[in-house]
């Protein structure tokens, strides 16, 4: 395949220098030995036809390309070159910043990434070790400032490597280090006594200072890359990387000189490991100065275009790039990937990620940009590129992050001689220009009535006076109305390159501001659609971020939860969303948030989610006084989170009385608490309809048989048009655990008494006993089965004796319960005495439409009497199951099974907002 012949090739020393073996083609050979890659369309087209025939099919915009006017040279693009060639021929930049090699153990880390992965050639920029560059500043600003103890802070810089060489390296190779070391500060003393002496630094010299950080760390590193014996060679950039200066403190690379050099730099130390120099330079004529701010990823960003690298990795210690500050939003999640036109626009907006300028030279080459975690090498980091995939094809996914800028203010131009006049705009932004303001925003409503724009706000008063003397004539004759100063502004915006031309977007985000109440003051699109921004008011800012984020990036079965009655099942709840949130998220995207706990005299609020390992302590330490119209509000207000429910595990009739106004609130309802079903037939019913007729979700399975499944059974039966002819069975967990364990050999109380302790009565055991709590279980299930049913229509055969029914607290009650054991022991006797036992029932007769609860005997053999522990058994019998009942049975109490049921209902509520299955 000679007809790929190449432009530029590596001289020959070089190709020969290189020890791995290559890939065998010549082509690949040739191709790999350039540092350019431009063929002449009849090479490439024969290069083309040759490669398609040995590899089979091409892209499709590989053959546009031998379609375009026939230029000299065609560049083969990034894409293509990969293809071309193996990944060992190829270079790949990797910058590590002065986090990564702040001490010598990091340096060594960095060498062992570096020897890790010996299936590319690589290049390393580095910066100095942390805090030095501030180090070397400071000693030209002592020197200029004729601050003697320039020496003693000269003295420290060099300590401080002598010490880091001495840990990390050994023999000659630190014997060489520490003599360069030395030679470097000795030149450096007699530079900065100059310095001294001067009583200024040019800019030069001070380059010349401040680059000695990356000299040493970078030499540091590549002993300790050659130690392992890898060949390293060491470059200092200076020699190959030639910048001029671009105004405001700024440079651009000489591409063309840059690229000579580094050739014939190459000539002489070719190697598989170049360690080099990050932010330093020189000019044209080879006086040293630096790349200026961020000058590594710059350095890195630079070098990868010349070698056309596969791709540039920033090394850092943070995972990747956030979709949102995460001091702000704990749900900002890192981005895979980015495109260069993303990362720019969020850079620009103080989004930690490149400096804007440092993308441009590789975005030309479409090189991607890798940004990794030196700290977590599991992290898969976030990759910068062309044009990123959709990675789940949806809405939301065009935005890829949001940004703020605090500090600003608005200056709104107004008046009605400003349409149709040309210039108006001109003079607005001359008069601005002229105080040197930094305009961030502008934003004209086509009327033509005024111009706005945002500054930031210690610029503004120079603006507005400067507007105000530039337009005092059209303001005193009325042109213009106003040059009004709107301080104490953010900027909020969405970026992502998806948002062009896909409707839709941005009334999501103005619909996520508006739930959240917050009024927008100025709103600005540039057509290229990367990017909204919106102007609000400072104190908004991070709810609207917060807001806007949540619906971009949340999952849509996020549920900020309310815990009413931390009580046993409130608490057994808790705990057991502890132990399972984690699980829920990761396998099912089902994302719950307790973000209030309220008891009957304290309650617990957060915006995000309260720490459930510790809800108990923090319930005690850091809670406020219950009131539950400001927990409600809590929840309703809160805009972070789509979804949102309260449950109720109280057993409390006032907390069941606000349901229906939760429901109209749009908040769901879950409980274990029986009040609500069981009261008054009318809210009942109004509460049924009211969920019948809205999407606002209310369940309550474990209202009757705890965590067994009877509700849901009950309403599978009736949706599938069965007919319910009877439902019959034990619903009591208390009852039936004192009946099944009331044997004769220990008193009725102790029996109750242990029910109590076990978690299976009610708040108070008198519900149990008396009746009432199996009476409501009976009427909710005849309710659901259509029955329109009140409470007292259930008579009831009440197990509490008469003189008890009034004592004043469910305790009094316990103490005076053993008055009446002997009664329980005649009752229970006679029934063995006639081989059967005490079980107490409860009935719904849907054929003669009425229920009722009573204590009865059965035989032994009687699958009533088979039940242990707090049992329940539910049979029942439909026009479906008429022969055999469909049983229902197990344990129809207690905390861990209660609760369980509960979670049921929450994780039913997600399915419902759609949760996968
Ligand atoms: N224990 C079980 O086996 C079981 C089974 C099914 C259903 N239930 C139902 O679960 C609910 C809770 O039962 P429990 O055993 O956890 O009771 P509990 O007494 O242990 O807990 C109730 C909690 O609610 C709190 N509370 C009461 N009124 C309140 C109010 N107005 N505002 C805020 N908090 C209030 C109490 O302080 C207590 O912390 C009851 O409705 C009960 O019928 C219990
Ligand atoms: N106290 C109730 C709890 C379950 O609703 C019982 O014993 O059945
Ligand atoms: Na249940």
């Amino acid at each position: 395949m000679q007809g790929l012949a190449v432009a530029s090739p590596l001289p020959p020393a070089a190709a020969a220098a290189r020890r791995r073996p290559r890939a065998s083609s010549s082509t690949r050979e040739a191709v790999s030995q350039c540092w350019k890659y431009e063929l002449s369309r009849d090479q490439y087209l024969g290069g083309f036809l040759r490669i398609s025939q040995s590899q089979g099919s091409l892209h499709r915009h590989r053959s546009t390309n031998l379609l375009r006017p026939a230029a000299a040279a065609i560049s083969v693009e990034q894409d293509e070159l990969n293809t071309y060639l193996p990944k060992g021929d190829m270079w790949s930049v990797h910058k590590f910043g002065g986090t990564c090699m702040g001490t010598p153990q990091r340096i060594q880390s960095v060498a062992d990434i570096v020897l890790g992965d010996s299936s590319e050639r690589k290049l390393i920029i580095v910066s100095a070790m942390s805090k030095v560059t501030d180090m070397m500043y400071n000693l030209v600003q002592k020197a200029q400032s004729r601050d003697d103890s320039y020496t003693i802070a000269l003295e420290e810089v060099f300590e401080k490597h002598m010490a880091a060489a001495k840990d990390l390296l050994d023999g000659e190779d630190l014997a060489s280090f520490l003599s360069q070391l030395h030679s470097d500060v000795s030149n450096l003393r007699a530079m900065l006594r100059a310095i001294y002496i001067a009583g200024h630094a040019t800019e030069s010299f001070s380059d010349f200072v401040v680059g000695h950080g990356e000299l040493w760390s970078s030499q540091m590193l590549s002993y300790a890359i050659k130690k392992s014996g890898a060949p390293c060679s060491w470059m200092d950039t200076r020699e190959v990387l030639v910048v001029k200066p671009s105004g405001s403190n700024q440079v651009d690379p000489d591409c063309l000189e840059s690229e000579k050099r580094l050739q014939k730099w190459f000539s002489r130390q070719p190697a598989d490991i170049i360690v080099a120099t990050g932010f330093i330079a020189s000019t044209a004529e080879n006086i040293p100065t630096t790349l200026k701010r961020d000058g590594s990823d710059f350095s890195a960003a630079i070098i990868g275009s010349l070698v056309r690298a596969r791709q540039v990795t920033i090394w850092t210690d943070v995972d990747g790039v956030f979709s949102a500050d995460p001091r702000k939003v704990s749900e900002a999640v890192i981005l895979r990937t980015l495109s260069y036109q993303e990362a720019w626009e969020m850079s620009y907006f103080g989004a930690n990620v490149l400096h804007p300028r440092t993308i441009i030279p590789v975005m030309k080459d479409n090189i991607p940009i890798v940004i990794k975690n030196m700290f977590n090498l599991c992290a898969p980091g976030t990759m910068i590129c062309k044009q990123p995939a959709n990675e789940n094809g949806d809405l939301d996914a065009c935005v890829k992050s949001f940004a703020t800028i605090d500090n600003l203010a608005l200056v709104n131009v107004e008046g009605t001689g400003m349409a149709g006049v040309p210039g108006t705009a001109s003079a607005i932004f001359s008069a601005v220009k002229d105080v040197g303001a930094n305009v961030i925003m502008i934003s004209q409503a086509s009327s033509e009535h005024s111009v706005c724009f945002a500054v930031p706000e210690k610029e503004v008063a120079a603006v507005s006076a400067a507007l105000h003397v530039r337009f005092r004539e059209a303001l005193a004759a009325g042109r213009l109305s106003k040059v009004e100063v709107i301080k104490g502004c953010s900027i909020l915006a969405a970026v992502g390159l998806r948002m062009a031309s896909t409707p839709g977007v941005s009334a999501i985000l103005f619909d996520a501001l508006a739930k959240a109440n917050i009024n927008v003051r100025a709103i600005a699109q540039g057509c290229s659609e990367y990017n909204i921004t919106v102007v609000l008011k400072q104190e908004d800012c991070v709810r609207a971020l917060r807001a806007a984020h949540s619906r971009f990036f949340l999952s849509k079965t996020t549920l900020a939860v309310g815990i009413i009655g931390p009580g046993l099942i409130g608490g057994t709840l808790l705990n057991q969303l502890k132990d399972q949130a984690a699980v829920l998220k990761e396998n099912m995207n089902i994302d719950l948030r307790v973000i209030g706990i309220t008891g009957s005299s304290t309650m617990l609020l957060s915006d995000t989610g309260i720490d459930l390992t510790q809800w108990k302590q923090l319930l005690q330490k850091e809670a406020e006084p219950a009131n539950i119209d400001s927990f409600v509000h809590h929840l309703s207000d809160n805009h972070i989170f789509p979804n949102k429910v309260l449950v109720d595990c109280t057993a409390d009739t006032s907390v069941a009385s606000h349901y229906y106004d939760w429901l109209k609130k749009g908040i769901h309802v879950i409980t274990p608490n029986k009040k609500a079903n069981s009261g008054p037939l009318d809210r009942y019913l109004k509460l049924r309809t009211l969920q019948r007729a809205s999407y606002t979700h209310y369940f309550y399975e474990a209202t009757v048989g705890a965590g067994l499944p009877i509700i849901s059974t009950l309403r599978g039966l009736l949706e599938t048009g069965d007919k319910i002819l009877r439902i019959e069975g034990i619903f009591s967990g208390t009852l039936s655990y004192i009946f099944n364990n009331f044997e004769g050999t220990r008193p009725f109380s102790d029996v109750v008494a242990e029910a109590k302790e076990a978690g299976y009565t009610e708040p108070d055991p008198r519900d149990d006993l008396s009746g009432t709590d199996v009476a409501r279980k009976v009427i909710i299930l005849a309710r659901e089965s259509g029955l329109r049913l009140e409470l007292p229509d259930i008579p009831v055969k009440s197990l509490v004796p008469e003189t008890l029914a009034s004592c004043s607290s469910a305790d009094e009650f316990m103490q005076k319960l053993p008055t009446f054991d002997e009664d329980w022991a005649r009752q229970r006797s006679d029934a063995e005495a006639a081989d059967e036992v005490l079980r107490y029932v409860g009935v719904v007769d849907t054929v003669n439409k009425k229920g009722q609860v009573e204590l009865r005997r059965y035989k032994r053999d009687h699958p009533f009497a088979q039940l242990s522990g707090s049992d329940n058994i539910i049979a029942f019998t439909t026009s479906r199951y008429k022969e055999q009942p469909l049983i229902v049975r197990g344990p129809g109490a207690g905390a861990e099974v209660t609760a369980g049921g509960v979670f049921c209902d929450l994780l039913r509520l997600a399915s419902y907002l759609g949760a996968p299955s």
